[in-house]
């Protein structure tokens, strides 16, 4: 009786009648009658293959249930007792991979869920595994939804795995021989198996990039460390050498996402990576997404350098791209400055990176350490630290990395008496140094002990202010892309008002300024009214050694009147070389 009516139903599908199931079981149907020339009164039993067959099978899918294994272990135990069954299956449809009762063994091996049945759709007709790899989409086929009548007590859901070059490698099947009748009881078992799906992906790619960049997405902070939704590996100058399939929709809604620049798909470039890493606070990690919306984003560093480069583009090159697209347009000062920075970056020199306060002297040293391909990356704000800070910095796994001291001329006397010494006990640790004072001022004053100095400076990097480089509207437009998913534009006049300013904050001013903008803007248009005013002039320097004459050299008055600590005092004393009169 169940077998008529489920024959008549398929008959008035291929009618062209709808049944009120899912378009994909219909769908799936029509294919097995017109495409395969199947009967639904058949009854035949599971396809079972050859060993030879299975062997071969079995061996070329080794690496991926080497990567799905956990997963499925995990998986399995969140199940346990309930009589489900886990099948992997190759993206043919044979099992490669299975995970059952052992109770129940004949049973399933009779309904073929086991290892070595092949249920590829042509053969075993609408079914879990072969509906999935023919939509590529997770599905369930629940009982009736079969088109054999061997399968119709049998419920199966499946979810994809693909490669992390977007092919679909393997499928991922949870089954119960007896079920309820709603198929709504199967929600929960497609929310597991597509969620392990997603982690063996991952682990795939993340097993796979050892040596590139790893971006990973999530779109709530709690989770972004600990179980991401996405992610993508990338090369040295920032385009997409591997993603997650949820990476793909997340970032091209589905299209293939292999060999596009990173900064075409979202608000960063190859040299903000550093900026995503694990010591960053999650909630600085926002990145936006071309459609308006924003995720979180964990930048991950190559653990190992990458081997050499081969194929036409040298690593070199693609160096240079990611140092060109991203740090500067055409000005002649800053491309020298990156054409040195590009021949620094492989080396083991320690860099003292010169240049005023905002103007780019972190990203410079953080985009030196990407294209040196180190491992780690250890950032000291020199200010305010003390030896104990920089110990437990420079602890914890030895190997290759940077280690950038961020305003040296802030770095206090204790500090300043150890770091030589720890960085002699970290050899490949390479240190990149920024300050906002002129090297020779360093020196001369001796802000640092002179053999500090050496010691950090091995070349000098000097960046240019934002009021001298000649590509101040290229930097504006990158920025402005950036923000609101990149969807901002100036009028003529409010772009004019921009290049004529000053910028005494260079570019951390330029970006407060258009963050201003954006936010009072009414429309995604940014006119002259919505510039927040220049400052008039810069504030002038008040001349601490007449203040200090006037306070007797009290230094706790004069950093009252003058509205700072006493340490900033101190340091400035000591950095204008100032003595008390006689
Ligand atoms: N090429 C660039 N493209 C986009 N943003 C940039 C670029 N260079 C710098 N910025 C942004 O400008 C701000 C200041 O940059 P950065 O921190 O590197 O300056 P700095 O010279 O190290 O500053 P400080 O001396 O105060 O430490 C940061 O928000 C940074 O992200």
């Amino acid at each position: 009786m169940v077998e008529r009516h489920h024959f008549e139903e398929i008959a008035q599908v291929l009618d062209g009648h709808a049944s009120g199931r899912d378009s994909y079981v219909e769908a799936s149907w029509r294919r097995c009658v017109e495409l395969y020339g199947m009967d639904p009164m058949r009854s035949d039993p599971a396809h079972i293959v050859s060993d030879t067959e299975f062997r071969i099978h079995r061996d070329q899918a080794d690496w991926m249930i080497g990567a799905a294994r956990s997963s499925l272990h995990s998986l399995f135990r969140q199940v346990a007792g309930q009589n489900y069954v886990l099948l992997l299956t190759d993206a043919k449809g044979v099992c490669v991979d299975f995970f059952g009762d052992d109770l129940f063994v004949d049973d399933l091996r009779t309904a073929g869920l086991y290892l070595g049945s092949n249920w590829a759709e042509d053969l075993a007709g609408t079914c879990g595994v072969g509906a999935c790899i023919v939509t590529g989409e997770p599905v369930t086929v629940h009982q009736g939804d079969h088109f054999g009548n061997a399968h119709t007590g049998l419920s199966c859901t499946a979810a994809p795995i693909y490669d992390s070059l977007g092919q679909l490698a393997a499928v991922l099947d949870i089954s119960l021989l007896r079920s309820p009748a709603p198929k709504s009881s199967q929600n929960l078992a497609m929310s597991l198996v597509t969620a392990a799906a997603r982690r063996v992906e991952m682990a795939n790619l993340m097993a796979a990039s050892r040596r590139e960049w790893v971006l990973r997405f999530s779109s709530s902070p709690e989770f972004l460390d600990v179980d991401p939704e996405a992610a993508v590996s990338l090369d040295g100058s920032g385009r997409v050498i591997g993603a997650t399939h949820a990476a793909k929709r997340m970032l091209t809604r589905g299209k293939s996402l292999i060999g596009e620049p990173i900064e075409s798909l979202l608000g960063v470039g190859v040299d903000d990576l550093p900026d995503l890493m694990r010591d960053r606070p999650t909630e600085d990690r926002v990145i936006s997404l071309s459609d308006g919306g924003a995720v979180f984003g964990h930048a991950i560093a190559p653990q190992a350098p990458r081997r050499a480069a081969t194929g036409k583009i040298s690593g070199e090159k693609r160096t240079s791209s990611g140092f060109r697209a991203t740090l500067a347009d055409s000005d002649p000062g800053m491309q020298r400055v990156l054409t040195q920075a590009e021949r620094l970056a492989p080396t083991q020199v320690p860099l003292l990176i010169s240049g005023e306060s905002g103007s780019g002297k972190t990203k410079l040293a953080r985009a030196i350490h990407m294209a040196s391909r180190r491992g780690r990356f250890v950032e000291l704000h020199c200010a305010g630290s003390s030896a104990d800070m920089l110990r437990v910095a420079l602890s914890g796994e030895a190997g290759p990395g940077t280690v950038l001291f961020r305003r040296i001329e802030e770095m206090p006397e204790d500090v300043a008496r150890v770091v030589a010494g720890l960085l002699d006990a970290l050899p490949d640790m390479r240190p990149i140094a920024t300050t906002g004072l002129a090297p020779a001022e360093l020196m001369a004053r001796k802000i640092l002990p002179p053999a500090l100095y050496f010691r950090m400076s091995g070349a000098v990097l000097d960046v240019p202010p934002l009021r001298e480089r000649q590509d101040l509207g290229w930097l504006i437009d990158r920025l402005l892309r950036r923000r609101r998913g990149g969807e901002m534009r100036l009028t003529p006049s409010a772009r004019a008002e921009l290049i004529a300013r000053d910028w005494p904050g260079n570019l951390r001013e330029l970006g407060n300024v258009l963050d201003v903008a954006c936010a009072l803007a009414e429309t995604t248009v940014i006119d002259s009214p919505d510039l927040p005013a220049a400052p008039k002039t810069r504030a002038p320097e008040q001349d601490l050694e007449a203040v200090l004459d006037a306070c007797n050299w009290n230094m706790a008055r004069a950093a009252r009147r003058l509205g700072v600590n006493r340490s900033t005092i101190l340091r400035r004393i000591r950095k204008d070389g100032l003595r008390p009169p006689d």
